[in-house]
């Protein structure tokens, strides 16, 4: 997507349907774009909530994903490479070279998407994967988000559609976009446009909110 006509296409379709969710190869330039985002609505007073998964780095190295309110900045483990990270105790489950904290992080994403869906005007979740589908009850809040009539703006598995056939027919009820080097320049300086389309109703009344990982 990089001529304005296709641009055109994605903005109207987000007008009219008023939710976005992202995808695309690894390191593509997701989390950037949805920052953008999210800061274009805050500029807006738009309230956001929900969560991010952010990596954890130590010495150069992905040892960890954290899980972080987007209102509140609570936080929590949601999986680490190596267990000596964490105390001991506490549900897991394993996937890949990781073990995902499953109290630890629904604890936060129950309190983030509940808080979202009681005072938020629009509600983001960075990111929709195998990691957080792991975690028992995430699935079902997630479709509960999707079909509050909140406006909502995803950042989900490039594998979501075979992973969970379900849960990517309820993401096309939005609009879907494949992100990529060769878009995300040009997505990300419209990222503005974007937040006027998904705004334009739902923030009108809001005074904005104090808190945002993104400030
Ligand atoms: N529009 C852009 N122009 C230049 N660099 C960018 C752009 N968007 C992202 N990047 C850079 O690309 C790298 C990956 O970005 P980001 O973490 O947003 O990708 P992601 O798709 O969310 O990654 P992951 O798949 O690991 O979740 C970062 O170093 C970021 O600074």
């Amino acid at each position: 997507m990089q001529s304005r006509g296709e641009f055109n296409r994605v903005l109207g379709c987000v007008k009219s349907r008023r939710s976005l969710h992202i995808t695309g190869p690894p390191g593509s330039g997701k989390s950037t774009f949805v920052e953008r985002l999210a800061e274009a609505l805050r500029g807006r007073g738009c309230r956001l909530g929900g969560f991010t998964a952010p990596e954890v780095r130590r010495g150069g190295r992905r040892v960890a994903f954290k899980i972080v309110d987007i209102a509140s900045g609570e936080e929590a483990y949601l999986a680490v490479a190596d267990e000596r990270l964490v105390a001991p105790g506490g549900r897991r489950a394993r996937h890949g070279r990781y073990v995902v904290l499953v109290e630890e992080a629904w604890r936060v994403m129950y309190s983030s998407l509940r808080a979202a869906l009681a005072s938020a005007d629009v509600i983001v979740v960075d990111e929709v994967g195998p990691m957080e589908l792991a975690v028992p009850g995430f699935r079902e809040a997630l479709v509960e988000v999707l079909r509050s009539g909140k406006p909502v703006v995803t950042v989900f598995h490039r594998r979501l559609r075979s992973l969970d056939p379900g849960l990517y027919k309820l993401l096309e009820r939005g609009c879907i976009v494949w992100l990529d080097e060769g878009n995300r320049g040009y997505l990300t300086g419209l990222a503005g446009e974007i937040a006027d389309a998904l705004s334009s109703e739902a923030c009108s009344d809001s005074g904005g909110q104090g808190y945002s990982i993104y400030a």
